[in-house]
């Protein structure tokens, strides 16, 4: 991987948890390449991380790999001008959620190795969890490739079925959003409770981190861990008969189902 050329088409969030993750791992800034349609913000992608930034001819004319980090709604026209630049035994991978292979195919030729993935932004702290799927013009070198990328920042699963991904888009692409959630959830009503802000906001985060870590480091499964911190007749198992009668696990499913569904409206509007 770090004698690959990687550009970026796209600067935004996910490009840029990415492009941090990566440099994180002693991938070399000078492998690393982005543009933007937005220059303030590559001039300044440019100098917090000392990549290589330019035209998108200059990026599709170096690169190895290209990742599409554009959103979903303008992926066509955006690969419609990178077609002709692409360097031949170059693979492109889009993180964009609901753009299919068929649909990439379609706009850079059935010829060109494609790999769709989704990542998540905890890849910019070396977290990331990431799925892919290739299509048949991938070769296993391209493959190998495209995940040592993803697994640079984290975690990289394999799919078998391209439909997978859109469910991998409801659980750990917007998943970090639903935790930030109860973070500020969590928060708020310890600061409604009486308790000072600053600490209500340091003890949620520090929860969030510490459960997180526990899950990962330990070999029972969550609802053990969450067995273990609720003592019978404790405040524990208040708090989670609290959340039972207010259906918290039909909520959590309701919420995955409105991203998923979301998701495949936007392959939809190939
Ligand atoms: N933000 C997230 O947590 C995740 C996002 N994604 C996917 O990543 C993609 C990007 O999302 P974000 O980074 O959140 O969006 P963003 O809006 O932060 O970044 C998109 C960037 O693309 C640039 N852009 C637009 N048209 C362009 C063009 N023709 N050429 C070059 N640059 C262009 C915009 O100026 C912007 O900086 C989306 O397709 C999204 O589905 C996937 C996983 C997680
Ligand atoms: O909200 C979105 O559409 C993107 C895809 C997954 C996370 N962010």
């Amino acid at each position: 991987m770090n004698n690959s050329q990687i550009s970026f088409i796209g600067a935004g969030n996910m490009a840029t948890s990415l492009i941090h993750g990566l440099l994180a791992k002693d991938v070399p800034a000078n492998n690393i390449h982005a543009t933007d349609i937005d220059t303030a913000k590559l001039a300044q992608l440019s100098s917090d991380t000392g990549i290589q930034t330019g035209s998108l001819a200059d990026v599709a004319a170096a690169a190895d790999v290209v990742v599409l980090a554009v959103k979903p709604q303008v992926m066509e026209s955006a690969c419609e001008s990178l077609k002709p630049l692409l360097k031949s035994g170059s693979v492109v991978i889009s993180i964009a959620a609901g753009v299919t292979l068929a649909s990439l195919a379609r706009w850079l030729g059935d010829n060109q190795a494609l790999v769709r993935c989704m990542p998540n932004t905890p890849s910019l702290v070396g977290c990331g969890a990431t799925a892919l799927v290739a299509n048949a013009e991938c070769s296993e070198q391209q493959k190998a490739l495209s995940g040592q990328i993803l697994e640079a920042v984290g975690i990289a699963c394999w799919l078998q079925q391209e439909n997978d991904i859109d469910t991998v888009t409801a659980l750990s692409g917007s998943g970090p959003a639903y935790y930030f959630l109860m973070m500020e959830a969590m928060e708020a009503a310890a600061i409604k409770m009486g308790l000072d802000a600053d600490i209500s906001r340091q003890l949620a985060i520090q929860t969030a981190q510490g459960a997180g870590k526990l899950a990962a480091s330990s070999d029972v499964p969550p609802a053990e861990l969450r067995r273990r911190v609720t003592s019978p007749g404790g405040t524990t198992e208040q708090a989670l008969l609290s959340f039972d009668r207010d259906n918290f696990t039909e909520i959590v499913e309701a919420a995955m189902k409105a991203a998923q569904q979301r998701a495949a409206e936007l392959a939809g509007n190939d």
